[in-house]
């Protein structure tokens, strides 16, 4: 990727940018270059970091720690963006707006580095300086190393305390400040939770910190006992078939069990709303289940492992074509059947067992693993969405029969996307709603009911929801 030069010089006039010096050759810093041309991806084309990052670190032959630090600094600078941009902007003298954008992601991993990492500051001001020469020409490195030095003269809680509304006023704009969220999820997150005290304090904490990786161990393929003692990994403290692997877990632990279709990395969460789906009775037969959107095919595997240990099959529908194709591979040996189609209308016949709808969402549930999500999603998004869920939902109770289950799930806490959309739904179709808490065995702190919302920072999961209605 060659970043565009900057549109004009940026010299803030505060602090005074140095003279530039004479033209030095660009210095390789392999993991550095990685990490910002991730993020300048993300913040240019909306690239996705799960996606960009390890295509890049494949291309250029980046391994071992390089790997590790340019992950680091990829997810960490994207996870952190709105708070480094509040911070960077308060040293200079212009808005934000006018640096250029190739110049902004360079300060940003810099002031990542400062604020975020053990780096020497003198290292990180250096490599960034560095960085930027490199990317968008020597003319712009001593405004960058002039605003890296401002930011260096405080921590991040110096920074924060400066910078963060007042808690006595303002308790939402401060906590969303301190823990790296834009204040509409920070306020969503409050409402969904009832609460603006500690508790959402430790789920936005929760939700900044670097989550674990869980894996499924496919049922019928390999117990979490077994996957547990060949990754290195915990069994899961809820899920039958969870492993949790520490931080650091090598790839080689991991990639033979997933390679052999033994495992699969997926969320505990997402584990455990997909076998509430498949265990809330059925009144009647039950071997005729419909995943309806099943892309990319996570929880249709563990759907399908299920159903082929008790005689059922699984049809497996996606709008795009693409993402149908991954769920053909993940699901691969399952009796699973993978249809292209329209979920709201998908031209199948009805009478099904078991209808989950997994429905496209904000996933402001997945924000940990997802870190450039944050500050991409809009408030305005949650309209669309919920019309489409609420579609979504209305298909699945024309499609099951009377005494079949319908599963509402997404990864999201907003609450018109869950609760909003879930009790007009099963209302209008004249289904029973059930108490899901009876279908999550063994998992604490799950409220009042009948709904089920899980939290990082209540069970180590996504904030997945999960709701269950028996149709009549
Ligand atoms: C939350 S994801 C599903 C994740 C999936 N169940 C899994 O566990 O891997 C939602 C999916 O719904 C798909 N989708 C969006 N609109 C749809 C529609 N109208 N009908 C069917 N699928 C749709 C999206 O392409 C996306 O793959």
């Amino acid at each position: 990727m060659t970043p565009g030069r900057p549109r004009r010089p940026d010299r803030g006039r505060r602090p005074a940018p140095r003279k530039q010096g004479p033209r030095r050759p660009p210095v390789q810093d392999p993991p550095r270059r990685a990490a910002f041309d991730a993020l300048h991806a993300i913040s240019e084309r909306d690239a996705y970091a799960n996606l960009i990052l390890p295509d890049l670190l494949r291309k250029r032959n980046i391994t071992g720690r390089d790997a590790a630090l340019a992950t680091e600094l990829t997810y960490g600078t994207a996870r952190a963006q709105g708070l480094l941009d509040e911070i960077i902007a308060a040293c200079l003298d212009r808005p934000l707006s006018k640096v250029d954008g190739v110049v902004l992601d360079a300060l940003r991993i810099g002031a990542y580095q400062l604020l975020r990492t053990r780096i020497p500051a003198h290292a990180a001001v250096a490599s960034a300086v560095d960085l930027v020469r490199e990317v968008a020409g020597s003319h712009v490195a001593g405004f960058v190393n002039a605003v890296l030095r401002s930011v260096s003269e405080h921590d991040e809680a110096a920074w924060i305390d400066r910078l963060a509304p007042d808690p006595e006023t303002d308790r939402i704009g401060n906590l969303a400040l301190r823990t790296a969220h834009p204040r509409w999820v920070a306020r969503a997150f409050a409402e969904a939770l009832g609460d603006t005290g500690a508790e959402l304090e430790a789920a936005l904490q929760a939700d900044d910190a670097r989550p674990e990786v869980h894996l499924l161990a496919r049922p019928g393929e390999i117990s979490a006992e077994e996957l547990a003692a060949i990754t290195g990994g915990d069994v899961a403290p809820y899920s039958p078939y969870g492993v949790h692997l520490p931080p650091g877990t090598g790839d080689l632990a991991v990639s033979e069990p997933l390679n052999q279709h033994l495992a699969a990395v997926q969320d505990e969460g997402s584990q455990l709303v997909t076998l509430a789906a498949a265990e809330a009775p059925v009144e009647g037969s039950d071997s005729r289940w419909l995943d309806l959107c099943a892309g990319p095919g996570g929880k249709a595997v563990l759907l399908g492992s299920l159903a082929a240990t008790s005689g059922a099959t699984v049809d497996a529908v996606e709008v795009a074509e693409h993402r149908a194709r991954l769920v053909e591979q993940a699901t691969e040996g399952l009796p699973v059947t993978v249809r292209v189609a329209d979920g709201r209308d998908p031209g199948l016949d009805g009478g099904y067992d078991r209808v989950l709808v997994d429905a496209p969402c904000s996933g402001l549930g997945a924000l940990r693993r997802r870190p450039e999500a944050r500050w991409r999603r809009q408030p305005a998004d949650i309209a669309g969405l919920t019309r489409l869920q609420t579609e979504l939902l209305a298909s699945a109770f024309r499609l099951v029969r009377p005494g079949g289950i319908v599963a509402y799930v997404v990864c999201s806490p907003h609450l018109a996307e869950t609760e909003g959309v879930f009790t007009g739904a099963a209302r209008r179709a004249g289904a029973e709603v059930l108490d899901a808490r009876a279908y999550f065995p063994g998992v604490p702190a799950l409220g009042d009911g009948p709904t089920v919302q899980l939290w990082p920072h209540r069970h180590g999961t996504d904030a997945m929801f999960c709701a269950l209605a028996r149709a009549r």
